[in-house]
């Protein structure tokens, strides 16, 4: 394998092919840094944020404005991963990211944090508006200051508030047409920070062994599965009425309101499936991982299919 490149990755070395394939896989190890899969869906909750906004702007701003979205999201999970490399390194999810495994230099990875974050924020006031480009930056802060560095470690309550940082993106695009954030910014805004505690609950009762591993008192570790499938249960309970305020304020019409009924009763449904996961009728516990990871996957599908029907609502009916 003489056209072959070695590299050391987290202590072992592997065949990395050609110098092409070094760089096609040194690009992928920078993307991986923007939690690109995470980002897909708040990007396209900006999306709908700006596409219900009444008025409208040039195409040219509207993208530069997504853009600006997706890159300020990818910004904050390349600091994040900076920050929280050490508790990478233990959990099995995150250990072959690129700074645990050792592709990525922290510091690197920081400045390219950090760069892309003010770009972001800066493109987005000269595109767009103060008032989208502050909550554009509320966002970064809120996901990297709030969530990863004072709460993430601290309480196990630490997505329910730190996970608002991932509800400001339709009220970015809201705002980045608008200039202002009203009512309808904050009922979006309020559908994601309610599904966001069942959306990652769900996840954690599953990857608790690895929270527990690395020390962060996710539900799970420190109040129990049982007490993590009561809290997805209320959450989720509170989902559906919320989910339904766009048709009550007038902001959308009868057919949101009827797919938000349908989809909030399967998101009922898989949720359920994890609260009675607990015991079978005679009170014999027969948990198992299958409903926490279906209603893990369908709270994604859920999202993106509510912020289509808002979106679909307005655009057809122009509720
Ligand atoms: C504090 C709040 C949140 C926490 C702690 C959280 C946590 C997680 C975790 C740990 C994963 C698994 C990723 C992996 O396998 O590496 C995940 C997946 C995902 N999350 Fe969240 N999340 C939060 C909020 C959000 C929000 C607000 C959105 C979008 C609106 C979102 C969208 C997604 C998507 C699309 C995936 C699937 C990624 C994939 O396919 O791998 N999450 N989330
Ligand atoms: C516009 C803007 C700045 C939006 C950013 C908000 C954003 C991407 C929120 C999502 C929150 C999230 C993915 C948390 C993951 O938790 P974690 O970091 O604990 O997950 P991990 O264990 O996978 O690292």
């Amino acid at each position: 394998m003489s056209d072959s490149t070695f590299r050391q990755t987290g202590g072992a070395s592997a065949p990395l092919g050609t110098s092409d394939d070094l760089d096609l896989s040194e690009a992928r190890d920078w993307i991986a840094l923007l939690k690109p899969r995470v980002m897909s869906l708040v990007v396209f909750s900006g999306l709908v944020g700006l596409l219900v906004a009444p008025g409208g702007i040039h195409p040219v701003l509207a993208v530069t404005a997504i853009l600006c979205v997706a890159v300020a999201a990818g910004a904050s999970g390349a600091i994040n991963m900076w920050y929280d490399r050490d508790i990478d390194a233990i959990m099995r999810r995150t250990a072959n990211r690129p700074i645990p495994a050792g592709r990525i230099r922290p510091q690197a990875a920081l400045s390219f944090g950090v760069f892309l974050a003010v770009a972001s924020v800066v493109m987005m006031g000269l595109a767009t508006n103060m008032v989208a480009a502050a909550v554009l930056a509320g966002s970064i802060a809120f996901y990297v200051f709030i969530y990863t560095m004072w709460l993430k470690r601290r309480t196990p309550q630490n997505i329910v508030i730190g996970g608002a940082a991932g509800a400001f993106p339709p009220m970015i695009g809201w705002a980045a047409v608008t200039g202002h954030v009203s009512i309808e910014a904050l009922v979006m805004f309020a559908i994601i920070f309610v599904w966001t505690p069942p959306h990652f609950w769900a996840l954690s009762l599953y990857a608790s062994g690895d929270y527990q591993r690395a020390g962060v008192p996710m539900l799970p570790v420190v109040s129990g599965a049982k007490e993590t499938r009561r809290q997805i249960w209320l959450y989720s309970l509170l989902l559906v009425p919320v989910s339904l305020a766009p048709t009550v304020i007038g902001m959308s019409g009868l057919a949101y309101g009827g797919a938000a009924l349908v989809l909030g009763g399967f998101f009922l449904h898989y949720m359920w499936r994890v609260k009675r996961d607990e015991q079978d009728e005679a009170g014999v516990s027969r948990s198992n991982d299958a409903p926490a990871r279906a209603a893990f996957r369908f709270s994604i599908l859920y999202l993106f299919a509510l912020f289509t029907a808002l979106a679909a609502d307005k655009l057809v009916f122009g509720a």
